[in-house]
């Protein structure tokens, strides 16, 4: 391709992104334009073709962004190169939300017909206005009877104040507004700028590792032209590799002759070391290299950190490999070793909340083949100690001694919550009861507020979502951003099992939730913890002190003499069910503790 060609093919290119919140509907428009423009064809379609981990289609959620390149011949008679980059909705997510961004020039909004602007939806529209993304308002779910187009358009416009006037009106169940839809990324998305001459400048926004050839990463090429056979250089870790390919996914890998100023796509260049190429980092070339890296990401800051332990203590080389290969796929994802009189060699592991964390778990041992104990999620406490220091705590049994301790402060959030009217006397109640503080309160329509309060962090992470849904008949959205840390009356609870302190099971809670909760965690672990020929005391203790106490009765029966009569396939169940039972047991001192045992901690009552 010479130069002109170049210069014409990148007036032809639209990169954008799809923002919305949760099911909204943003994995079916991205179905529906790869069918449309032919991606695939009807043969290799299948529903949600953008999520690709097992784990995406079995929970129908988006966890990954993918992007793709899809070719779209436009009324006007020309041939357009889209770059589509789906993104998740979840809370959790919107690390992943934000890095698509920094490499499209548009955003395609996709909002519900019939249930509105919700709380995500503000979230992620805000980081594409930041972004300086050109947004395309879309009103999915018109075909649904309770959709309600109008009142959407103008809450659209009245919440997040743009133009949705010409808001394309879409069923992406039934196909409908999609070719409307396609049209309009070509005359509302701008071509991507970016100097074809000038030396070259790639945004690394997502990598991952491929056993034979190495780290893959994919790049938004902002200024330059990149070829196989180039040297490079990765400009913030300064590793120096030769390009052994590049290429677009569409959604298969096609290799491609070079990509240049304005494409996302793939490069490989055989990197064993997955720490030489992190996302956020900038491409160049070793030769005429650029002046300065891309401004790249701001770090991400774990809102939640669990204990993660190998059920095998000699897989814990493999666990740290593992992690590192993930890291490579989620640059938000942070571990550091720890250790656990309980459990052992560990990784302290950060994540952005309770999905993120499922998730990683999940990941590993799909992934990985590992078998993991993973303790409780605790937030960052900051414990100000009466030497004057401050220790930042993010394992509830490093919690320096109460007589060295002047005070410990908590983070807070800042949530909004999206709710109809009939609700909202239900929300301040759960609010309230769980220390949140009354901000503001602002109506939506006039059905509908938007209520923000400051609440501690850990109650949220603890059931505060899912009392939310439930008390508001799942019509309540959330979402939260960090506000600052606030002094707290908080104290440890450590928990004994047969009289010894197991410290991967302490937690830290609110002084007037100490009793309650030490009650209701010592009931659940005498459900979850399975019976031995002794009896086991289970007891919560603050400090020295007591404050809750259940018993696990001692068994008689040998039931595992069971296993040795009756019919042969009872029997290979009966085995193997505990083979798999045992997997996520861990033995401490004598009493064996499940892995369900260590979640107990978030419990409520009811449940
Ligand atoms: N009735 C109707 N249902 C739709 C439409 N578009 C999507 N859905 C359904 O809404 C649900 C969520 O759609 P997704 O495309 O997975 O939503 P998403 O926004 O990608 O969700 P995440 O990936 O989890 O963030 C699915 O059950 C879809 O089948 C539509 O136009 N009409």
């Amino acid at each position: 391709m010479n130069i002109e060609e170049m210069q014409a093919r990148q007036k032809h290119i639209r990169n954008f992104s799809i923002v919305a919140h949760i099911d909204h509907g943003k994995s079916t428009i991205s179905d529906r334009i790869l069918e449309a423009t032919h991606t695939v064809t009807e043969r290799e379609m299948q529903d949600q073709l953008l999520d690709t981990m097992d784990l995406e289609r079995e929970r129908g959620i988006t966890i990954k962004m993918n992007a793709v390149e899809v070719h779209y011949h436009a009324k006007d008679g020309e041939n357009y190169i889209f770059h589509l980059v789906d993104t998740p909705g979840h809370v959790d997510f919107s690390y992943e939300v934000s890095r698509s961004l920094a490499a499209a020039d548009g955003a395609i909004l996709v909002v519900d017909a019939a249930q509105g602007v919700e709380a995500q939806t503000l979230a992620n529209v805000y980081l594409a206005i930041e972004n300086d993304l050109e947004i395309l308002p879309v009103i999915n779910k018109i075909d649904l009877p309770a959709a309600d187009p109008e009142a959407v358009r103008t809450e659209i416009e009245d919440v997040i104040g743009i133009d949705a006037s010409d808001a394309v009106l879409a069923s992406a169940k039934k196909g409908v507004g999609i070719p409307e839809l396609l049209e309009k990324i070509v005359t509302d998305v701008p071509a991507p700028q970016g100097d074809l001459d000038a030396p070259l400048q790639a945004l690394i926004f997502d990598s991952a590792y491929d056993s034979y050839r190495g780290v893959i990463l994919t790049v938004r090429v902002m200024s330059g032209v990149l070829r196989p056979g180039e040297k490079i250089k990765f400009m913030n870790s300064g590793a120096e590799y030769e390009v052994t390919e590049v290429g677009v996914n569409s959604p298969m890998p096609i290799k491609r002759e070079l990509l240049m100023a304005g494409d996302i796509g793939y490069v490989a260049a055989s990197i064993k070391n997955i720490r030489d190429a992190r996302p956020g980092d900038t491409l160049t070339h070793v030769k005429q290299p650029a002046m300065e890296p891309l401004p790249g990401y701001q770090p991400m800051t774990p809102m939640v950190y669990s204990g993660l332990y190998p059920t095998d203590n000699a897989k814990y080389n493999d666990l740290r490999d593992a992690l590192e290969k993930l890291q490579l796929n989620d640059a938000s994802l942070e571990f550091e070793p720890e250790t656990s009189q309980a459990l052992g060699f560990g990784f302290r592991t950060g994540f952005l909340g309770l999905l993120h964390m499922d998730v990683i778990q999940e990941r590993l041992e799909r992934e990985f083949d590992l078998d993991l104990i993973t303790t409780a999620p605790s937030v960052t406490y900051h414990a100000y100690t009466t030497d004057g220091e401050m220790v930042e705590v993010a394992n509830p049994s490093e919690l320096p001694e109460v007589s060295e301790i002047k005070y410990i402060e908590e983070p807070f959030v800042l949530a909004q919550i999206m709710v109809p009217n009939d609700y909202v006397g239900a929300v301040m109640e759960l609010a309230q009861s769980k220390r949140g503080e009354f901000d503001t309160m602002d109506y939506l329509d006039e059905n509908r507020v938007n209520v923000k309060y400051y609440m501690p962090l850990s109650e949220i992470i603890f059931d505060f979502f899912d009392k939310l849904k439930s008390n508001t008949r799942g019509y309540a959205s959330l979402d939260y951003e960090l506000s600052g840390y606030r002094q707290s009356e908080l104290v440890k609870i450590d928990i004994l099992l047969n009289n010894e302190k197991v410290d991967a099971l302490s937690f830290i809670v609110h002084r007037d939730f100490a009793q309650e909760r030490s009650r209701v965690i010592t009931k659940k672990l005498k459900e979850i913890i399975p019976r031995r020929n002794f009896e086991i005391p289970v007891q919560a203790a603050v400090g020295s002190k007591i404050v809750a106490r259940s018993t696990i009765k001692a068994y008689r029966k040998d039931v595992t003499s069971r296993i040795h009569t009756g019919d042969p396939d009872r029997r290979a169940k009966l085995l193997d069910k505990q083979k798999r039972g045992k997997k996520r047991m861990k033995a401490v001192g004598t009493v064996e503790v499940p892995q369900e045992a260590f979640m107990a901690v978030l419990k409520s009552d009811e449940e």
